[in-house]
This record gives structure tokens, sequence and C-alpha cells, in this order.
């Protein structure tokens, strides 16, 4: 199993002065081909930053960040967005799908933006809408579409062109419970085929789908279960 999202020490700070905040101090994390991981810890424990940061959103003080074997942290503005293009699916809570644009445009625009052709971006973009179970509604825009439909959209955007590291932040907290298992389904199942995907949740029984949990607390690892008793840190520095 090969890490597809390593983290080393990273820490974040936000703000300046008297208003800094310590958000990340010092984590050590990875994710691996086929693995899901779950994020759990209290409001304000540092679960989103770390997602945006490993998914190229935003930049740690210090500290590595390597996904599929590229330093994020060294890449500018340009080479994190075309990692994001073709490595890393993000997945949220509102969605954020485009409007302006159906279903099948906005899964194809990512690969699009790549410079794939635009034919070869619809397809592939179709095929992905099948695979979560609405390629029959391809052509409607998001506003036509249910809260659950809307995030199947999201998730075949966030897989399109094999990226093969998922994000999801709270990726059910805008649907009912029924809908939102149907969404950690999506996400086990594409993890299954090789994905590896980090997921944050305040939900126990969202946390179940995951192959191991991580608990923050104040922006550092606290506690982590589901791995047969292997340490994090001990796991990460053994590959
Ligand atoms: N852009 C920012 N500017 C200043 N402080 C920030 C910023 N983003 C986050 N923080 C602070 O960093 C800490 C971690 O925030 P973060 O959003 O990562 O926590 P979280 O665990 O995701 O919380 P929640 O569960 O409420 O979403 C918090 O104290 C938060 O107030």
């Amino acid at each position: 199993m090969s890490a597809v999202l390593r983290m080393r020490d990273v820490t974040r700070v936000h703000g300046t002065g008297a208003g800094e905040v310590q958000a990340l101090r010092g984590i050590s994390f990875a994710a691996h081909a086929g693995e899901l991981v779950a994020v759990m810890g209290p409001s304000g424990s540092g679960k989103s930053t770390l997602l945006t940061i490993a998914g190229g959103l935003d930049q740690p003080t210090s500290g590595a960040v390597e996904v599929e074997g590229t330093d994020l942290v060294g890449l500018d503005l340009g080479g994190r967005a075309r990692m994001r293009r073709t490595s890393i699916g993000y997945v949220f809570q509102g969605f954020n799908l485009i409007p302006a644009l159906t279903a099948v445009e906005n899964v194809a625009l990512p690969r699009e933006l790549d410079g794939i052709g635009a034919r070869q971006a619809r397809s592939e973009a179709r095929t992905a809408l099948a695979e979560v179970g609405i390629g029959h509604l391809a052509d409607r825009f998001p506003d036509d579409m249910s809260g659950g439909q809307q995030q199947r959209v999201a998730i075949a955007r966030a897989v399109v062109g094999e990226r093969r590291l998922i994000l999801a932040d709270e990726p059910t907290g805008a649907l009912d419970s029924e809908t939102g298992e149907e969404i950690l389904r999506l996400l086990r199942a594409r993890c299954d085929a090789g994905a590896a995907g980090v997921l944050v949740t305040h939900e126990a029984r969202h946390a179940a789908w995951a192959d191991r949990v991580v608990f923050l607390r104040d922006g550092t690892v606290v506690d982590e279960t589901g791995t047969g008793g292997v340490d994090l840190l001990t796991e990460t520095s053994a590959r």
C-alpha cells in the first residue's frame, strides 16, 4: 500500500500578533491507496485546515506535504492548481457546483481546464456520472437536482480523470441521513477501487465507513483507532 498523501510535521499559524491562532501544531499523517481515513475532533481542532493544506488550497507555515510523491509546498500557485486538477478531488459540504453549467459540464470542467479535448472530457464525465448512479441526469442543471444528486455530481467531479486523493469535508452535512449514507458508500467504493480518501466528519457512524479514525485536538493528533494498534508515526516512517 503506497502513500498517496503524506504530511510531515505540518504546522499552520493563522493571523499575526495578538490574533495569531496555531491551527496545526506538527501533524504527521498519511493516507494510502485503498484506504479511507476519517478525521474527527472538536470544533476548531484543525480538521478543515488539515484538509485544505492536504488539497493544496492552503499552504502550511512549516512542514512537508506530498501528494503522489510530489511536494505540494514547493510548487507555485499554478503547479498546485494543476495538482488539484489531476490528482486531488475535493468534496465540500455545500457541493460547490457551478449553477450555470449542467452536471456533465461541471464534471468535465477540471479535465477541460487541464487541456483534454472537450469531447473526451465530456465522455469521461458521463462515465463518472454513471458510476455514481446519475448518468441519466447528466444534462440537468444543479438547481434542478436534489441535494443528494448534486453531491453525487460533486463526487463524480472529484474522481474524474482517475484522481487518486479524495478529500471530503463534511460531505453529508447538508443531506438527510439516508442520502448521506449513500454518499459515504460511494466514497468507500472509490477507495476500494484504489483511491485514498480523507473524510472530515463529526459523526461516529460516518467514521465507521473508514479504515481508521484520526482524532485531532488543538491542532495535534491525540488518538487513532482502527489500525490494529499500529501507531500512525511508526507506520508512516516504516513505509
Ligand atoms: N482563515 C483563518 N484565519 C484565522 N483563523 C483561522 C482561519 N481558519 C481557521 N482559523 C482558526 O484555526 C483553528 C482551526 O480551524 P479549523 O476550521 O481548521 O477547525 P475545524 O476543526 O475544522 O472546526 P469546525 O469543526 O468548526 O469546522 C480555529 O481556531 C479557527 O478559528
